[in-house]
């Protein structure tokens, strides 16, 4: 795999507006959010607060907002390979082997995409199913198959937008856990939205709590728990705690600012 050069994600004031039959809706107001390299950021916040939003403003697949996204000195205006963006659903070509989906449109007769490919097949514990279609997969495996195809772009930033959220508690922690497998090996720098404080508090090193209408960032609370964590040791508990508590204040605050009290 090709070196990673330094650079952090930057974004400055932006904010995003949707024309709507009932006239303009703020989604987004005011976001300042600084990423550093090989860091995994983890956002959460209520249903419709603007998060898929944000994801797809710094992945470069919405451009009409306002303020800027920056990658290291670039601007972001368009998407780019320097960006994976890993959705809910796997949107695999049911067609196409887990091999070829890897590759899908780099051909797997290169040596070098060869060898690319079994490394990710190694790295996703696919091994084994490389001439498997999707339907024999599950929903887990899928999803690693999307990732490893977005890995082998080598992007600098992985963004993954509720990617666990269809899955089972089972699933869904072996999947955090591969995730973290991932980052270590990769260095990618990994920005995932997601509605589950557990999940936020087992991978991320940041976590950043939106709040709705129009989205804002609430809090950013860095995480210091070492890795590997521990859902039932008492430090994760009281991480945990700590992050609820600290959503459930912005929420409750979110309810009396709605109420206009
Ligand atoms: N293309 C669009 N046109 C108009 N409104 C939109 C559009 N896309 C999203 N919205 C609105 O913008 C707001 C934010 O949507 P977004 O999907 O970013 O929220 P979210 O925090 O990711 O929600 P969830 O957690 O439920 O997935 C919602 O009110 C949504 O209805």
């Amino acid at each position: 795999m090709l070196a990673l050069s330094e650079k952090s994600l930057r974004v400055e004031k932006v904010s995003k507006t949707f024309q709507t039959e009932k006239g303009p809706l703020s989604v987004l107001k005011d976001i300042n959010l600084e990423i550093g390299q090989e860091q995994f950021i983890a956002i959460i916040g209520p249903s419709g607060c603007g998060k898929s939003t944000l994801l797809k403003i710094i992945a470069g697949l919405d451009n009409d907002y306002e303020g800027a996204v920056y990658l290291g000195e670039e601007k972001v205006n368009s998407a780019s390979i320097e960006k994976g963006f890993i959705f809910q659903e796997h949107r695999l070509f049911p067609w196409l082997t887990v091999e070829q989906n890897i590759a899908a449109n780099y051909s797997l007769k290169s040596a070098d995409i060869r060898r690319k490919v079994d490394e990710l097949l190694e790295l996703t514990h696919l091994k084994g199913f490389e001439k498997s279609y999707p339907r024999a997969l599950s929903g887990g495996m899928s999803q690693r198959v999307s990732i490893a195809r977005a890995l082998l772009r080598e992007p600098q930033v992985l963004l993954l937008d509720e990617p666990f959220g269809a899955l089972d508690a089972f699933t869904r922690t072996h999947m955090q856990e591969a995730i973290l497998e991932i980052w270590e090996n990769k260095k990618t720098t990994m920005v995932l939205v997601t509605h589950d404080i557990d999940e936020a508090v087992f991978v991320a090193n940041k976590i950043v709590i939106m709040g709705a209408k129009p989205g804002v960032i609430r809090d950013v609370i860095p995480n210091h728990l070492p890795y590997p964590r521990k859902k039932a040791s008492e430090a994760f508990q009281n991480f945990r705690l700590k992050v609820l508590k600290e959503f459930e204040r912005w929420e409750s605050f979110a309810l009396v600012e709605g109420a206009g009290i």
